[in-house]
């Protein structure tokens, strides 16, 4: 049940995107962040970073700002860890420090955990202040910054607490790339597959035939493109956003799983990549996904990302994860499958057993 156009998603020129009352920019985006700042009217300006991010890219946006000096930094630790009530706390605080006022605009510079943490922040303090995102990992670009889902994990239960609130503006400049790691580039060519395999049959071949590790600008242009036009139809997840959750119900589970007891934890995307690989399979079992189908997609993933020891992991651990899933109805944990690549069906009550087999296709590849 797919009912996004996905033809509408290809395009020849990277304009400005237009999402719910605010615009993605992706041309000059540091000077259309410039003249924002200029003319919106705003008393005070903070930006939030992470440690990583206040290094590498901090300081052109400061140049391209023109070294504004009314600008107040708010650094958090980088990683999912800083994605907490305590950090949370820490940002409110350095912003009542900084004598932020209902005019004031938060600077989310960072990746997916930054403009989470900062959309969260600034969509409770005072009951909301402004705040616009500057993605600088391929991850935030193409999913984290676009939809306005805010939020924070407790006990690293994924994105538990949290909000629906827009961003007045998304500005991707992909200059920010360029000191990313290769494995953040491919944590965010995860989400990219994703909206292939849920609305775009014809760019998932494509991508599955590109180098993933220096993705092309189209690319993120047509990600965000797809998850833009999903987000405009449904934007509070009553029924097509879900679409944006294949893999999600399993991979956040194993991401959770990963964060509580590896010491190098899986990122967001190998997480959603193995989630996508269990997802698959139920989606063969119980959703008209294609045998051969089911295996082009293990293979790809499989192909890209690092192969986790999923038997080592407790299943009912697991379960318990996916119990507190944000889709769940009635105690029962609901999936989003494919009924075939490029098309998504949502509300899939599955049972525990049969998310158990999901999980166990993945261990025994
Ligand atoms: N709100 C949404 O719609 C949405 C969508 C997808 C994912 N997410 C969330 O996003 C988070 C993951 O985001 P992420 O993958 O961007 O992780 P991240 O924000 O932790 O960034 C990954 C790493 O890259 C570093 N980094 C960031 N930009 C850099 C740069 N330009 N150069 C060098 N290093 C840089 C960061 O410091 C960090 O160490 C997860 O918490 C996930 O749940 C949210
Ligand atoms: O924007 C959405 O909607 C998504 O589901 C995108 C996901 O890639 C993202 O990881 C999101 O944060 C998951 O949301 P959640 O509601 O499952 O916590
Ligand atoms: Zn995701």
């Amino acid at each position: 049940m797919s009912t996004i156009d996905a033809d509408s998603c290809k395009v020849d020129v990277m304009d400005t995107i237009e999402s719910n009352n605010y615009n993605i920019y992706f041309q000059n985006s540091l000077s259309e962040l410039a003249s924002f700042v200029e003319k919106g009217g705003y008393s005070r300006f903070f930006i939030l970073t992470d440690e990583n991010t206040a290094k590498y890219c901090l300081p052109l946006l400061r140049e391209r700002l023109g070294d504004p000096d009314n600008f107040d930094i708010i650094e958090v630790n980088a990683g999912e860890e800083s994605k907490d009530i305590d950090f949370c706390i820490g940002v409110w605080k350095m912003l009542i420090d900084f004598g932020a006022d209902r005019q004031s605009l938060l600077i989310n510079l960072g990746g997916g955990v930054i403009s989470d943490l900062g959309g969260f922040a600034a969509s409770t303090f005072k009951r909301g202040i402004d705040f616009v995102h500057v993605p600088t990992t391929l991850l935030s670009q193409v999913d984290a910054s676009v939809g306005g889902k805010t939020g924070i994990d407790i006990n690293s239960i994924k994105n538990i607490i949290g909000t629906f609130t827009q961003p007045k503006a998304v500005f991707i400049e992909g200059e920010f790339l360029k000191t990313l790691p290769s494995r953040q580039i491919l944590s965010g060519t995860a989400e990219m597959l994703k909206h292939g395999l849920i609305c775009d049959a014809e760019y998932w071949n494509q991508l599955k035939q590109s180098d993933l590790t220096t993705p092309a600008d189209w690319m993120v242009y047509r990600s965000v493109a797809i998850k833009n036009a999903v987000v405009l139809e449904d934007p509070n997840e009553k029924n097509i956003r879900k679409s944006l959750n294949f893999g999600h119900t399993i991979g956040h589970a194993v991401e959770t799983y990963s964060l509580i007891n590896d010491k190098d934890s899986l990122s967001h995307g190998e997480a959603i990549a193995i989630g996508m690989i269990c997802e698959a399979y139920l989606s063969h079992k119980k959703s008209s996904l294609s045998a051969e189908e089911l295996t082009e997609i293990t293979q790809v993933l499989m192909n890209l990302y690092p192969r986790y020891n999923l038997k080592t992991a407790d299943n009912t651990t697991l379960i318990d994860y996916m119990l507190k899933d944000k889709k769940n109805q009635n105690g029962k944990i609901n999936c989003t499958l494919l009924s075939k690549i490029g098309q998504f069906n949502i509300d899939n009550i599955c049972t525990e057993e049969e998310l158990i087999e999901g999980l166990n296709y993945y261990a025994n590849l």
